[in-house]
């Protein structure tokens, strides 16, 4: 029997990164064959069992990522922006399929993955758990059936550590809510309301990010006419169903060429 995929894991000591280390060392379909941290962190050196409170499992952390990744079939990043970047172009010389959780990215750092995807396969997603990618379906077909008299917006919640907004997967649900009503999101987004704003402007799509304690993400889409609303609601309540996704990506990206895909593809949810 061939050995199974090899999988590294950046940002290992992260809330994201130690689920995916728990989860790929409990799975049956895969090894953890690396960590990676930043230079200069102190789990950098330590047995990364060790360093998360358990036994020692034979993976010290490094913070050099080429060489890690040069023993991998799958590298799993949630990190940062800046970072992720980095990891793209090093993974893709690895030729290992590179799974991006990672959200805040720019427009423009997004294009930049597009060289690393022509040497490997890239899967990313705002969110990779099951409930929202079947979410953002629903959310395309309402909006599609309801049209302009009913009003858009996606309300998030996260802890209190999240930097970005809005989330990722508000702007999945956004991207979503603005293909089923055949618009460009970004020309009909409204991002953070302050002061004497005008009355709301017909067909835009509303963000409202709420920060607090340690939610761990929740997501409406409300669509909000005269008389009536319907609000589609995903609550995530473990960080597990985002690394089980996120690993479930990586087995699946193994048998691929290069290219971008997300989670869409990996579900087989992909319409046409
Ligand atoms: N797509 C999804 O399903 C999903 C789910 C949860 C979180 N996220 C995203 O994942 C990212 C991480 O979230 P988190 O809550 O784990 O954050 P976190 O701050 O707990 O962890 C981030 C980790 O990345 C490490 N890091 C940063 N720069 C690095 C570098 N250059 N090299 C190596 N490591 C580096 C940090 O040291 C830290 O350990 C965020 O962008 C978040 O929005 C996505
Ligand atoms: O904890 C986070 O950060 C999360 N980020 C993703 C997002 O930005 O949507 C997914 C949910 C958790």
């Amino acid at each position: 029997m061939s050995e199974l995929p090899g999988i590294v894991v950046t940002g290992a000591s992260g809330r994201m990164g130690q689920m995916l280390i728990r989860i790929i060392r409990e799975s049956d379909r895969a090894r953890l064959v690396g960590a990676i941290e930043r230079s200069g962190h102190e789990w950098v050196g330590q047995d990364v069992g060790r360093a998360m409170g358990g036994a020692d499992c034979g993976v010290i952390v490094t913070d050099e990522p080429l060489e890690a990744f040069a023993k991998a079939q799958a590298v799993i990043d949630f990190t940062a922006p800046e970072a992720t970047l980095e990891f793209a172009k090093l993974a893709a010389q690895a030729r290992a399929v590179h799974v991006i959780g990672t959200t805040g990215m720019s427009d423009e750092q997004i294009a930049k993955l597009e060289p690393a995807a022509r040497h490997a396969p890239i899967v990313r997603a705002g969110n990779m758990s099951l409930g929202v990618n079947l979410l953002t379906q629903l959310t395309r077909q309402v909006a599609a059936a309801l049209g302009e008299e009913f009003d858009i917006e996606v309300i998030e919640a996260h802890h209190r550590h999240k930097v970005d907004a809005p989330s990722g997967t508000a702007l999945m649900l956004g991207e979503a809510a603005a293909e089923g009503r055949g618009v460009a999101l970004e020309d009909v987004s409204d991002r953070g309301r302050d002061g004497i704003t005008g009355a709301r402007k017909p067909g835009d799509i509303g963000f409202v990010a709420v920060r607090g304690g340690d939610i761990v993400g929740e997501h409406d889409v409300l669509f909000a006419g005269e008389g009536e609303r319907i609000i589609l609601r995903h609550v995530a309540t473990d960080r597990a169903i985002f690394a089980r996704g996120a690993l479930r990506a990586a087995l699946w990206g193994q048998d691929k060429g290069p290219g971008q895909y997300d989670m869409i593809d990996v579900l087989g949810l992909r319409r046409d």
